[in-house]
């Protein structure tokens, strides 16, 4: 069996122990999920039927590459496998035994939206203020009540749930709950959690079927155990865990890399697998030699995790060479990190011989996947964005696009249906079909329609209300730049209200994409890039739209199948590339300013970095932006501890790291923002332009910068831009309103002369 011979002797044993209980808990790139393949193959052949064999895995990406690699081994009987998600195997199985629990085979599966729009109407009916009832916080209660196994009547039960609804003003949510397990029921449907939720009870009230199920699959295998919830847990210990069970059941997992505490995963199992599963002879296995990552990466990435107290103890090491040092760039504002990012990944291509597939770019939030998308298509990387919508294809930025695109152009139909009853303003869809139909029969789009309609009735009187915002919004789009007008748009369509009432997770990263349009709005208006007189005068709203729409165009970037991968760093977990960017390594971003109070915040926080950077197999890049701009403000920002936290041998000595790090290089005890007061040395020495043949960003401190009156400026004077650092004016045309300069910059990227409108521009006079 030559494919045993691709194990070392520890991997081995662990793949040829197929009976009884086996835990592996092992560091970053040590095997574990080669492990669980290989395990599958060895099982297969020693003559156990696919389907006996159950695999759980985190990631529809995850499962597809575990059924690749166990082909690879066994060939085309891989596919019999039951191997993939916990949802989707479990609404699988679901279907199948879908009248037991009193539902039909084809039953719906509610998303997130349908949820909250069920949830919604039920407060509607209770007669609740819904200012008071967030359908999102109540929508989260709910997922987490049926995440820990408490039914409607337990929770009802619950002292301790309660208490915490009255605190929140919340006393009636387990009344919600109730009905709305009533509903989805009603309505033959069940939402995510329902696939594990309802499974557990189809289990316990029907022993006849689980005791099925358990003869089935004679074999279960857990890929990242560290990250399954109480329920979960429960799910697989049901299945397993029983009197005269062969108990064949292998969890491979990483303490260090849990990073779903928030949804209620807990290290805890780890601790209690091992405790549940002794009195059955379970062998723990421990793997150490990492052999995903070159040395620096690793010896990083255990210098990193061991800040955190509560982990247990591992070794872990590579063969793979000493390898590069890990890069640190720092930049002075977030697009100029997105830009430095494309700028490396084409380097890097060239210099490594690195395919498009090789790289993969984490953040921590993904609002930051704007200023990063918008950089690798201006310069043409292909990209493709895993774990989540590209950033103008998701709703909330979609909304406010709507509302934006009425405002120019109010018979935008499209726009028009989008917007009109979001946030909601009780103008139906029948409403919407009437007034579609007018329309058509008299020959008007239906914006033409509701400028005629009388203000009687409920919904007329909405429908008036619409339309003076948009109306409104139209004369702003006029008269004011386009962020002015946006930021005008956004509070006045209450769309900032709605999505600011959600202080879920999920509620916050929707707010924090709409601000990262609104901010991608203020650079495109402050933007002085452009080079004619022309381009530079129209920083209007329309101008914007006309700008993005060829961003949202969905045109597939990723066509030929070379893209860069771009994620969050939760939706990393498991994977590897060549190399790794992790950007956004600033306090308060990462480490989150959500998690950075409590000490196990900041455990998980870090936790989150460690599964980051261990994902790079030979390159590692971490960067960070000096100012950032967050909810319209711009924001000054401190490197993050994180990368403090690294030794400095396995750091690449740049002059990010020079000007990024305290002068002795001592971690910094104190984290308040210092701003730096401007004094003449300060400003010269700070202000040193870059050299031309570095790619180093000019390190201009925005803090210092102060812009002076256009009108001041002069031929032959020395200025300073924040983007191309120190220039040369070396000739003024146009007249008094559109005088452009010429202005030579000897540290641009370029090094050429670049023709800049003076109203616009910022520039600051030097001498
Ligand atoms: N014995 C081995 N010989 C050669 N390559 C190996 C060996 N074990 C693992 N690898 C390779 O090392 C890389 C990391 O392995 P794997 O993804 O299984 O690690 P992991 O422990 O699951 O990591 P993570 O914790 O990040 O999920 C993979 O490319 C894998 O094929
Ligand atoms: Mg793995």
């Amino acid at each position: 069996m030559s494919y045993l011979d691709e194990l070392n002797p520890v991997q081995r044993q662990a793949v040829e122990n197929t009976d009884g209980p086996v835990l592996v808990v092992a560091g970053p790139g040590s095997g574990k999920t080669r492990v669980l393949t290989y395990r599958i193959a060895h099982i297969m052949e020693k003559g156990v039927a696919p389907w006996e064999i159950l695999s759980l895995t985190f990631t529809n990406k995850a499962a597809r590459e575990m059924q690749e690699r166990i082909s690879k081994v066994v060939g085309d009987k891989a596919r019999n496998v039951w191997s993939g998600t916990f949802h989707s195997i479990f609404a699988r199985i679901l279907r199948v035994e879908a009248d037991k629990i009193g539902y039909s085979p084809n039953f719906t599966i509610y998303d997130t939206e349908d949820t909250k729009s069920v949830i919604g109407a039920i407060i509607k009916e209770m007669n609740l203020d819904k200012t008071v009832y967030n359908v999102n916080t109540i929508r989260s209660r709910i997922s987490s009540a049926k995440s820990s196994l408490i039914t409607p009547r337990l929770y009802a039960e619950n002292e301790a749930m309660k208490m915490q609804d009255r605190q929140a003003k919340m006393p009636f949510i387990s009344d919600i709950y109730l009905k709305y397990g009533e509903r989805c029921k009603r309505a033959g449907a069940m939402d995510f959690d329902d696939l594990l939720y309802r499974l557990y009870e189809l289990w316990q009230k029907n022993p006849e079927v689980l005791d099925k199920y358990r003869k089935r699959f004679r074999y279960l295998l857990v890929d990242e155990f560290q990250d399954t919830n109480t329920l979960q847990y429960g799910i697989i210990r049901k299945l397993v865990h029983f009197e005269g069970s062969p108990r064949n059941i292998c969890v491979v997992g990483d303490d260090a890399q849990s990073i779903y505490a928030f949804r209620g995963a807990t290290i805890q199992n780890i601790l209690d697998f091992e405790k549940d599963f002794s009195p059955f002879g379970i062998k723990v296995f421990k793997l150490e030699e990492n052999y995903r990552s070159t040395e620096h990466i690793v010896q990083a990435a255990n210098e990193v995790i061991r800040f955190n107290k509560k982990q247990i103890q591992k070794k872990i090491w590579s063969s793979k060479g000493t390898g590069q040092k890990i890069k640190v760039i720092k930049t002075m504002t977030d697009a100029e990190e997105g830009k430095r990012v494309a700028d490396t990944i084409s380097e890097q291509r060239n210099r490594f011989h690195l395919r498009n597939t090789d790289i993969a770019v984490l953040y921590r939030t993904n609002a930051q996947s704007r200023v990063l998308e918008e950089y690798l298509r201006r310069y043409n990387i292909p990209y493709k964005i895993f774990g989540g919508l590209s950033f103008y294809q998701r709703k909330e930025v979609k909304d406010l696009i709507g509302y934006l695109r009425l405002a120019v152009n109010p018979k935008d139909e499209e726009a028009l249906r989008r917007v009109i009853n979001f946030p909601k303003r009780g103008i139906g869809d029948s409403t919407l079909d009437k007034i579609s139909e007018l329309a058509g029969q008299q020959n008007l789009t239906m914006w033409e329609v509701l400028l005629h309609i009388d203000a009687g009735t409920r919904t007329q009187k909405s429908i008036h209300e619409f339309v003076k915002i948009v109306q409104d919004s139209g004369q702003k789009a006029e008269s004011l730049n386009a962020h002015e007008a946006a930021m005008y748009i956004a509070k006045q369509s209450k769309l900032i209200e709605e999505y600011n009432q959600d202080k879920t997770v999920e509620g916050l990263g929707r707010l924090e994409n709409l601000n990262a349009l609104l901010d991608g709005i203020k650079s495109f208006v402050e933007d002085d890039e452009f080079e004619t007189a022309s381009e530079q005068q129209n920083k209007s709203l329309a101008s914007y739209l006309q700008n993005i729409a060829l961003l949202t165009d969905q045109d597939d970037e990723s066509k030929n199948g070379d893209y860069v991968t771009l994620m969050s760093v939760h939706s990393a977990k498991g994977l590897e590339f060549k190399s790794v960017f992790v950007v956004g390594l600033e306090e308060k971003l990462f480490p989150s300013f959500m998690s950075m109070d409590t000490p196990d915040g900041l455990d998980e926080e870090r936790r989150l970095f460690y599964v980051a950077i261990t994902r790079a197999e030979q390159y590692l890049t971490l960067t960070f932006s000096m100012s950032r701009y967050k909810f319209g403000q711009m924001q000054y920002n401190e490197m993050s501890r994180f990368i403090e936290e690294i030794p400095r041998d396995h750091l690449e000595s740049t002059s990010a790291l020079r000007s990024g790090f305290s002068a002795d290089f001592e971690p910094t005890p104190s984290r308040t923002t210092t701003t730096a007061v401007p004094s003449k040395s300060g400003v010269s020495g700070a202000f040193k332009p870059r050299p031309a043949s570095s790619n180093a960003a000019p390190r201009i401190d925005p803090a210092l910068f102060k812009a002076s009156p256009s009108d001041q400026i002069k031929v032959g004077n020395t200025v300073l831009h924040l983007k191309f650092g120190e220039g040369k004016v070396l000739n003024i045309d146009g007249g008094k309103d559109n005088r452009i300069a010429t202005i030579f910059f000897e540290a641009a990227d370029d090094g050429q002369e670049k023709r800049i409108m003076l109203k616009f521009a910022k520039l600051q006079i030097v001498e």
